[in-house]
């Protein structure tokens, strides 16, 4: 194949970005990005001489992708010598279907939950204080910079700390008619938090069946727009009121922070083993406070110990969904309600952060999805 635009028709031109496309094999791209693209429609604008000035591809996709395909997109506006665009619209199905609720009567009755939301991805750990709540705000921003519709909900009893975290700690959630809860608005991102509605000190002596009615109230009775993914920032541990939860509410898929410390190592394996008790799957592991870099002399130190989330990955038939460093950007933000990822896209942190998003969405595809990997139908417009 000739690889210089000058040269190139356009038909030649349309098969060279199939090839590239089928060709392209990472980890969430197994089988090339064809086995999976749902529709494929490449435009080519050419000047007067009949060279190509402007490529575009539109492709639809089960999961988030345009981060990497970006970079795809690069390669090949190289290779063509012309300017290449991929969009990715999303066509995100839910890899699960669910019995419908019960009333008090015995009939049975669709929650409006069900109805908007297509998957729900419990973001669990095992021991306190990894940086789950952080880890869960970030990957829904990340979710949300990849194109999907993403809400948060906040069930960590314990310390709910998401509506801090979003900056609308003291902002209450309204509702237009008096049944449902109108979840609040954070910078694009519907969030609701166990923290709303009862103090901090009387959620934390809650036993499981309180804990998990309020949490069924919080999940059904808010009136959730269309989502692509609901991420649930669990409550530490794998005691009863995690079990309760992970089986209360139609979870897709469950994700594990861990540090890459022994004794959070330890911890996050049980919450694998719980997980796997009540068939949820486990998409993987992200690793949080990884490695700090120097911010003088760049210097890499693992404070918590190197690679234990990898290994632990290996011994339990996971994924490494991704690393992430200690990083005082991470804690500011934290602390001050704001997200790198809204005021820097493409910054290195935001980067961290979108990379795990892409392969927790195919993964939950690719794990979990029976049309996985999908044929496309190829629309090629002149
Ligand atoms: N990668 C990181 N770099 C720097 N600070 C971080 C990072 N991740 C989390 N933190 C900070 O660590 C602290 C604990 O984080 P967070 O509240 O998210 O943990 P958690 O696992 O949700 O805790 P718990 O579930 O016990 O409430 C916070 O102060 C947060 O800002």
């Amino acid at each position: 194949m000739k690889s210089n635009n000058e040269t190139l028709t356009p038909v030649e031109i349309e098969q060279l970005i199939n090839e590239s496309l089928s060709h392209y094999v990472t980890d969430n791209f197994p089988q090339g990005v064809l086995a999976v693209c749902q529709q494929l429609t490449i435009t080519q604008d050419h000047n007067k001489a009949k060279k190509p000035k402007k490529i575009t591809i539109n492709l639809v996709m089960p999961f988030v992708c345009q981060g990497e395909l970006d970079l795809l997109a690069q390669t090949l506006t190289q290779s063509l010598v012309c300017p290449v665009s991929i969009n990715v619209e999303l066509a995100i199905k839910p890899v699960r279907q669910f019995t419908l609720n019960k009333t008090q009567n015995g009939t049975e009755q669709a929650s409006p939950a069900q109805g908007k939301i297509a998957n729900i991805i419990a973001i669990a750990s095992g021991k306190g204080g990894v940086g789950k709540s952080t880890t869960t705000v970030n990957l829904a921003y990340a979710l949300m910079a990849e194109g999907a519709s993403v809400g948060i909900l906040d069930a960590d009893i314990y310390g709910p700390s998401i509506p801090s975290m979003l900056g609308i700690k003291n902002e209450k959630p309204s509702s237009s008619d008096g049944k449902l809860m109108t979840p609040l608005n954070a910078k694009g991102l519907s969030a609701m938090s166990i923290g709303f509605l009862v103090d901090e000190a009387d959620a934390t002596v809650w036993r499981g069946p309180m804990a998990s009615t309020a949490f069924n109230q919080l999940l059904n009775e808010t009136d959730w727009p269309e989502l692509d993914y609901l991420l649930i920032d669990m409550p530490p541990g794998t005691g009863d009121i995690q079990l309760t939860l992970a089986q209360k509410v139609p979870v897709a898929a469950a994700v594990i922070v861990t540090t890459p410390q022994d004794i959070a190592l330890i911890d996050a394996v049980k919450g694998i083993a719980m997980f796997d008790k009540v068939k949820v799957p486990v998409l993987g592991i992200v690793e949080n406070m990884s490695y700090h870099l120097c911010e003088n002399c760049g210097h890499k130190s693992h404070i918590f110990g190197e690679a234990g989330g990898e290994h632990m990955a290996q011994d339990y038939q996971t994924h490494l969904l991704g690393q992430l460093p200690l990083d005082i950007g991470i804690r500011q933000d934290a602390d001050f309600g704001e997200s790198d990822i809204i005021e820097n896209s493409t910054g290195e942190i935001a980067n961290h952060y979108r990379k795990i998003a892409r392969n927790m969405s195919a993964q939950l595809f690719l794990q979990c999805d029976n049309a996985s990997p999908l044929t496309a139908t190829v629309i090629v417009k002149p």
